[in-house]
């Protein structure tokens, strides 16, 4: 056996060594041009000569390379003048092949670009070029230089051979990058290795290449940026694509930049803040012993319980990470409970928050990394403004701060000064002359002659949420920030106060992808606010009112059910004081004034035939309503009155 294997193993040998010669001597019959390479042409044509290649027959045009170089070495120890004209067409073949073997290997690079482009968009892969050594191009230059057969190529051929050989190398590294990248070598990732791969990424200005860092609008192109789990929790959520505002703020905060955002409503805000602040505590290493991490405030009990429901979505790629949500009209000891067993995402409404922070020992902020406030127009324009103050300084200086919200006001100006480090950037997606509604919200506005509906307080928010189908009566504590999925239609009963307000009302509809309508409802004498929202950059069309005889009918039976019953009487009548004061409060006196509204149609749309004889303490109003008419006509409302 052992001589058999010796022996086969001679065999073996003799055959690689057979194989061996037979690469060395390219055989000009064997080898077909398009597979040498440029090198082998160039060794080929300063081989010595080999006299009995002149005897062979061939057809010009079916030469191969290597016959065509062969021939050429011949004839450079033989040459005759006709024969050196043979030579001179031979070497301007020589170059031609050289040429296309250049081409070929650009197109193959071109190729290899194409491919690595496409992988590249997903890894917001630039500035590469620095990379490529100054001297290896230099000296790539001078071996070129030194060849001969290589230096009767033109000049051009030669730089496109530089830059193909260029591009391969480039190509490989992007690629390289890519796989890495791909490989989720960044499972262990820590913030230097980030921060090298987001310098990569965002290329070296200094760098003749200059390439601005491309992100395109795939969520997947976050994966050089973020860990592998927050790829996963990306990917758990079902988006493919980034909205605009995810697209810029993302790699801002993971920059660890201190931000201030106006977008869209319902235009993906909420990921924006949360990707970016996960990713930041899965960098630091972060553990619930460390106390909490995030803190997120949000106006109202419902959002807050919104952007804990979207957290605990994301929170289960992030073991051993936890979140909770604190809010006023909860028990407080199940709060304290959850705190004790370590929160390392807060969410809440600013009055609990604080609440806590003063008498919760186990609530720890000390290492707070990251500081969000959620529609903070809203928290600034309600009671909560001052907690939220007292909030901020009782944070520690060292963290990030976020303002998320729809609208700029300039109470929002000032807070951005004073709670965002110096150099905090400004993110203003609303457009400066886009609508300010996002485009596929269809918004109409109707006029009619009464009031329709009476507000109430919101039905329970989830139930609405978990309904197949079903309508909502609610009152401006809905207006910010809910997103309930797939709302067809805002109906706008009461008039908005003004067209911030009108904003976050329509904002609940044709959020993310979806589509969604709107419909507002003004009297005659309300018109002025039609003016008041085109110069918001929201554009509203008009609706046809519908059919008035059916209208005059739904009023009759409306005022026969309400009279017949004594319990809806009451109602009304408690419905029509509310009505009527509720309007006396809306601030923009110069559109809704209240002497102007017609309080027998307000009671007719309640049910009653005539407004009922009662106390409204408006008159009080008629001074502030004065004092304010005169504000707006000398430019100072509304800011400086109400401040
Ligand atoms: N990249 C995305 N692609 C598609 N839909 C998205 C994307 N990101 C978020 N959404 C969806 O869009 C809807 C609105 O998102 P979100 O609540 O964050 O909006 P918002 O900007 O905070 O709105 P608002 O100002 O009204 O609070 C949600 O239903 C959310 O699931």
């Amino acid at each position: 056996m052992e001589t058999e294997e010796k022996i086969s193993g001679a065999t073996d040998h003799s055959k690689t060594r057979k194989r061996k010669y037979s690469l060395c001597d390219i055989s000009p019959k064997k080898k077909k041009k398009n597979n040498l390479t440029t090198n082998e042409l160039k060794e080929e044509v300063c081989k010595p000569a080999q006299p009995n290649l002149h005897k062979k027959k061939k057809n010009r045009k079916e030469m191969s390379t290597d016959d065509l170089t062969n021939e050429a070495c011949a004839l450079e120890n033989h040459e005759t003048p006709r024969e050196k004209k043979k030579k001179m067409k031979r070497e301007l073949l020589n170059e031609e092949l050289i040429n296309n073997e250049c081409k070929s290997e650009e197109e193959e690079s071109k190729n290899k670009f194409e491919r690595s482009s496409m992988l590249a968009e997903e890894t917001l892969i630039s500035g590469l070029e620095q990379n490529l050594d100054e001297s290896h191009k230099k000296e790539r230059c001078k071996n070129k230089k030194k060849d001969n057969s290589c230096s009767s190529a033109e000049n051009g051929s030669q730089f496109d051979h530089d830059v193909s050989t260029k591009n391969l190398k480039r190509k490989k590294k992007e690629k390289q990058l890519c796989e890495d990248n791909l490989t989720g070598s960044n499972d262990n990732i820590n913030e230097a290795d980030l921060l090298f791969e987001s310098n990569l990424c965002s290329g070296d200005k200094s760098d003749a290449d200059k390439m601005e860092p491309v992100i395109s609008t795939k969520f997947k192109s976050l994966k050089p940026l973020v860990s592998s789990q927050t790829m996963k929790a990306i990917q758990s959520l079902g988006f493919k694509n980034m909205t605009e505002v995810q697209m810029k703020a993302i790699p801002l905060l993971l920059e660890g930049r201190d931000l201030r955002a106006t977008a869209k409503t319902g235009s993906g805000k909420t990921l924006a803040f949360l990707i970016p602040a996960l990713e930041r505590l899965v960098r630091l290493n972060f553990k619930p012993s460390h106390g909490t991490g995030v803190l997120i405030l949000t106006p109202t009990r419902e959002l807050a319980l919104q952007t804990h429901s979207v957290l605990q979505e994301l929170m289960s790629h992030y073991p051993p990470l936890t979140c909770g949500v604190v809010m006023g009209g909860t028990d407080r000891i199940q709060e304290i409970l959850m705190l004790a067993r370590g929160c390392t995402i807060l969410v809440g409404t600013p009055g609990r928050v604080l609440s806590h922070i003063k008498k919760t020992r186990r609530l720890s902020l000390a290492r707070l990394v990251c500081f969000i406030m959620d529609e903070v127009d809203q928290i600034l324009d309600s009671p909560f403004r001052e907690a939220m103050m007292d909030i901020l300084l009782r944070l520690p200086k060292e963290r990030q701060t976020l303002m998320f919200s729809a609208t700029k006001t300039p109470r929002s100006n000032s807070l951005a000064k004073e709670a965002l480090k110096a150099d905090f950037e400004e993110l203003d997606l609303t457009g400066k002359k886009d609508a300010l509604t996002v485009d596929h919200l269809q918004q109409y506005r109707i006029i009619v002659q009464g009031k329709k509906a009476q507000a109430e307080r919101s039905r329970v928010f989830r139930q609405f949420c978990g309904a197949a189908a079903a309508a909502l009566l609610c009152t401006d504590i809905a207006a910010r920030g809910w997103d309930v999925p797939a709302v067809d239609w805002i109906l706008q009963f009461d008039p908005p106060d003004d067209p911030g307000e009108y904003l976050h009302r329509v904002g609940r509809t044709a959020r993310g992808a979806q589509q969604g309508a709107a419909l507002l409802l003004l009297r005659e004498h309300e018109l002025a606010f039609v003016p008041l929202l085109m110069d918001t950059r929201i554009n509203i069309t008009r609706m046809v009112m519908m059919d008035m005889k059916k209208a005059a009918q739904l009023q009759h039976k409306l005022e026969e059910v309400v009279e017949g019953v004594e319990y809806l009487k009451v109602l009304a009548r408690k419905a029509f004081r509310g009505c009527v004061v509720a309007y006396s409060k809306l601030k923009r006196k110069d559109v809704y004034n209240i002497y102007e509204l017609d309080v027998r149609k307000v009671a007719q749309s309640l049910g009653m035939s005539h407004p009922p004889v009662m106390y409204l303490p408006i008159e009080y109003k008629r001074a502030k309503a004065r004092q304010q008419q005169r504000a707006i006509e000398e430019g100072l409302w509304p800011e400086d009155v109400n401040a």
